[in-house]
């Protein structure tokens, strides 16, 4: 475990002690040892104390982390291995009712990849999820789930876990809600206590642990789910905008906890997520497909042969003819309501920021596009 070790005493060092704590509970579970999960669910708690009451940690703290991580590092580290999990063969829908289509489709998912489907409002990411789940029949194609013997719908269901866009109620204390379902999958008396106990710390969610749904809010809600949906060990987790109800550290938190959730050594998975926030999504995404009334125009695992320009987006207050002018005729500009979008064959996108900023343009922000499937939005 010693790499896992390094990163995680590198987040101490430079203070980055959220993600140090996120990443000790992972590296613990992964030891499989019931002690060492405890006391780093214990720590974990000690930290989100400390924090409550905005307070610094103390040596104290700091020493526990030590004693973590050694232990943590005597392990032998577990090596992930990328399984296939999902082939998705042309598959379409139509509903029975209106005029949508999802046209034929295919991908494939291995344990350890994050799949985001990116694309506007109505243009068919949750029909396509949906089929993904098993809530909704296909009409052409084929999906075959590699560690299922049968793709029937209950077999399906225990495998894949969907979170939807929005949560459904539950009854009762979150915190019994997450014995239950970790009972549903087996899990049971002190390996039940212990789970949940981790998944609520990991989660950051001991201190609603005695509430209610409607007692948290709808950001709550959804890691609650995860946090639920985990406990039942799904081989796919299909999230519906999971970001949707989050805010922006909350986002990069879970995208993060996502990426390394994927490549968990105990019980690696893949991961479906849609979502509107095209950049973030990119972030972790292995592979993105942008969907546009209900057709996939743009893969990201096949942009390297089709990307035949340079792009790159900026918001600037300088006028688009000025910015024009400065490039010349060796890039279009488009203004596309508080950005522009300058693609060009013969330069880099470098090359273009430097030619803006050489002529005095003053820029407020600027991504490199060339790659991005927010060319194709
Ligand atoms: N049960 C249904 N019967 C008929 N049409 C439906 C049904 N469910 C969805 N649609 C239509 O299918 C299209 C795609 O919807 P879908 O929910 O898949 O899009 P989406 O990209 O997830 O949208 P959003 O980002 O708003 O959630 C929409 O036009 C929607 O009206």
């Amino acid at each position: 475990m010693a790499l896992t070790t390094d990163s995680i005493k590198s987040f101490i060092q430079y203070g980055d002690i959220s993600l140090a704590v996120r990443r000790t509970l992972d590296a613990a579970l992964d030891t499989q040892d019931d002690d060492l999960v405890t006391e780093a669910i214990s720590w974990s708690k000690q930290y989100h104390r400390l924090q409550n009451n905005d307070e610094n940690p103390g040596q104290d703290f700091f020493n526990k982390a030590d004693d973590l991580i050694t232990r943590i590092s005597s392990f032998p580290s577990g090596r992930f291995a990328a399984m296939p999990l999902l082939n998705v063969d042309q598959i379409g829908k139509s509903y029975s009712k209106g005029n949508f289509t999802l046209h034929p489709i295919s991908f494939e998912i291995r344990t350890g990849d994050i799949l985001g489907v990116v694309g506007e409002n109505g243009n068919g990411k949750t029909t396509l999820l949906s089929c993904l789940s098993g809530d909704l029949a296909i009409d052409r194609g084929n999906i075959i789930y590699h560690n299922l013997r049968k793709a029937d719908y209950y077999t399906i269901k225990g495998h894949v876990a969907f979170i939807p866009q929005r949560i459904p109620v539950w009854y009762g204390m979150l915190k019994d809600n997450l014995h239950f379902s970790a009972a549903l999958s087996g899990v049971k008396g002190k390996a039940n206590e212990l789970m949940v106990d981790f998944m609520l710390e990991r989660l950051n969610l001991s201190s609603y642990a005695h509430l209610t749904w409607k007692q948290i809010s709808s950001g709550y809600r959804t890691r609650f789910e995860i946090a639920r949906v985990l406990l039942q060990k799904p081989s796919l987790l299909i999230l519906d905008e999971p970001l949707a109800n989050l805010d922006i550290n909350a986002q990069q938190t879970l995208l993060t906890d996502l990426r390394n959730l994927a490549k968990s050594v105990r019980h690696p998975l893949g991961i479906v997520l849609s979502s509107q926030q095209l950049h973030e999504v990119e972030k972790v995404a292995d592979n993105v497909l942008l969907i546009k009334k209900g057709k996939c125009i743009y893969t990201t695992n096949t942009q390297n042969e089709s990307a035949a320009s340079n792009a790159i987006e900026i918001e600037s207050n300088a006028e688009r003819e000025l910015i024009g002018n400065v490039l010349g005729a060796e890039a279009t500009v488009q203004y596309n309501g508080g950005f522009y979008t300058i693609v060009a064959e013969t330069i880099s996108a470098k090359q273009l920021l430097q030619k803006l900023v050489n002529a005095g343009i003053e820029i407020q922000y600027y991504r490199d596009i060339t790659n991005s499937t927010k060319r194709y939005f």
